[in-house]
């Protein structure tokens, strides 16, 4: 075989569900020593494609090819034996084992009378470690791991059984941008040895610093597979919508009141955070921009009840609010939107239908059929509004695409109101695409008068939608920036004070 023969080949691989072609005839290839990249919309069809691919699902038809022989990948076992390994986008780790442990779940080299052998174990788990120049002690356990730590314990597990190709499904939607060089830098050095490696991410700059070649789909087709070095991330996203895409800079024109909607006063939580002071007013999006520990995050859980404050103070509107848990800060006027929203909210058996519909219960009070027609309506409305990919309402969540379920979780929150919102990343593991109709749907909730304080892990994010932005920096408030004066070189210098 040449070097230059494909490690895998996917030829006409078709697969439906009901209602829905997941998969119409894709074919596409990995070589060795290259990263090709699989881009898509919100349900184009890339995770049933990687657990095809990784043997977690059969395909109705088509053919896979490994190393020029047609192969029949019935479960990830035999997907491993032919040398095919996934690194998983969530973490699955045991947080009570130790680094080798995790590593080697499973696959533990085995001693006398079939016990353990842990030396060996050890010592395997340092090598695995060290191929990929990472320089972590095997026996740390891994529930005191960074998530970036616990991302490469991962890799590790799927290095184990020495693959030739790696399958990454969105690995960096969960880290900030310095650990995402580190994780690139790992995989140039995995496709340096000769790897074949598949990345999936809705981040197409991460895409172009690492992709030899991307492959976009739309619709369950593979309607393009481009050379990176000769493409653009307006072509791919051209390719992934089918129209060019929205801006994703919002123009906020003269937004907000003169009412504040709300005011904290040098709020302090133990040694969390100390002496934080922000107004919001009515209509306003307030963005806090911060490193990783700056506790933004501490001070959005505080405020929505989720964690203790021991001084300062918060008023919503003109009363003071007190909530001593998130019930009372929902009853007060909060939303809050976390970044961790797996499974958040989502009643994943019921229909996407009646999930909406629980968060408006409220609203139709009145029994008979025009209520049906109204909340069936307004639920349409909100799965426009987010470009949600439905087959009907009565579909099961479950059976939606990743990405998908989480606009159905924003649109819920959306439905359930509030005065004062509390958003964090709300475009984590959405598309390209439906990015900016998000950014509409925040933006039309301040045109209603809602305050919104934002907090996303992309900066250049934060300044394409915040009228002003507040800096913090380990536990207090470093900088203040209204929406002319943003720049990264500014924020940043306070970032780092
Ligand atoms: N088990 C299933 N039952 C029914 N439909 C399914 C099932 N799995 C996937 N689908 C449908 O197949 C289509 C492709 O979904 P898939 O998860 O592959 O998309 P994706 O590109 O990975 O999306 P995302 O970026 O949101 O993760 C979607 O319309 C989805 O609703």
């Amino acid at each position: 075989m040449s070097e230059h023969a494909p490690l895998l080949e996917v030829r006409a691989i078709r697969k439906a569900f009901p209602g829905v072609v997941a998969l119409a005839d894709v074919s596409f290839d990995i070589l060795p020593g290259e990263v090709h990249a699989l881009v898509g919309e919100n349900g184009a069809g890339k995770s049933t494609l990687l657990s095809i691919i990784n043997g977690l699902q059969l395909p109705d038809s088509g053919e896979i090819r490994r190393d020029g022989q047609a192969v029949m990948l019935r479960n990830p076992s035999v997907a491993r034996a032919h040398r095919i390994a996934l690194v998983h986008q969530e973490l699955v780790l045991c947080p009570n084992l130790t680094v080798a442990e995790n590593i080697l779940l499973g696959q533990e080299p085995k001693g006398r009378f079939g016990r353990t052998d842990r030396k060996a174990m050890y010592q395997e788990a340092r090598r695995i470690l060290g191929a990929i120049h990472v320089d972590l002690d095997p026996a740390r356990p891994t529930g005191e791991l960074s998530l970036n730590e616990q991302q490469i314990v991962e890799i590790c597990r799927a290095l184990v059984s020495d693959p030739k190709v790696l399958i990454f499904d969105e690995p960096t939607a969960s880290l900030n941008d310095d650990q995402v060089q580190h994780l690139l830098a790992i995989i140039r050095n995995l496709k340096a040895k000769g790897l074949g490696i598949v990345y999936v991410s809705h981040r197409l700059a991460e895409v172009f610093a690492l992709a030899d070649r991307i492959t976009v789909l739309r619709d369950g087709r593979a309607v393009a597979t481009l050379p990176a070095a000769e493409s653009s991330e307006a072509v791919v996203i051209r390719h992934m919508v089918g129209r060019d895409p929205a801006p994703n800079r919002i123009e906020r024109g003269t937004s907000g009141t003169a009412e504040v909607a709300l005011a904290v006063r040098s709020l302090g939580a133990g040694k969390l955070f100390d002496d934080v002071s922000f107004e919001i007013r009515k209509g306003e999006i307030l963005g806090i921009a911060g490193l990783l520990g700056c506790q933004r995050e501490a001070v959005m859980r505080a405020l929505f009840g989720a964690l203790p404050v021991d001084r300062g103070e918060i008023r919503v509107g003109d009363r003071p609010c007190r909530a001593r848990s998130p019930r009372q800060a929902i009853v007060q006027g909060f939303g809050f939107l976390p970044a961790d929203r797996k499974g958040e909210g989502l009643v994943l058996p019921m229909s996407v239908g009646d999930n909406i519909a629980l968060t408006m219960l409220w609203r139709f009070s009145a029994l008979g059929f025009l209520r049906r027609r109204k909340k069936d309506g307004l639920a349409w409305e909100m799965i426009r509004m987010l470009s949600t990919k439905v087959a009907s309402l009565s579909q099961a969540a479950r059976e939606l695409s990743g990405g998908n379920q989480q606009k159905l979780v924003i649109a819920k929150w959306i439905a359930r109101g509030g005065e004062v919102f509390l958003v964090e990343d709300p475009t984590r593991g959405v598309d390209v695409g439906a990015k900016p109709q998000i950014w509409r749907a925040i933006d039309e909730l301040t045109r209603q008068g809602k305050a919104v304080l934002l907090i996303t892990s992309e900066l250049q994010e934060l300044m394409d939608i915040s009228d002003r932005i507040i800096v913090m920096s380990r536990g207090r408030v470093t900088g203040h920036f209204e929406r002319p004066e943003f720049s990264v070189e500014g924020i940043a210098r306070c970032a780092v004070m």
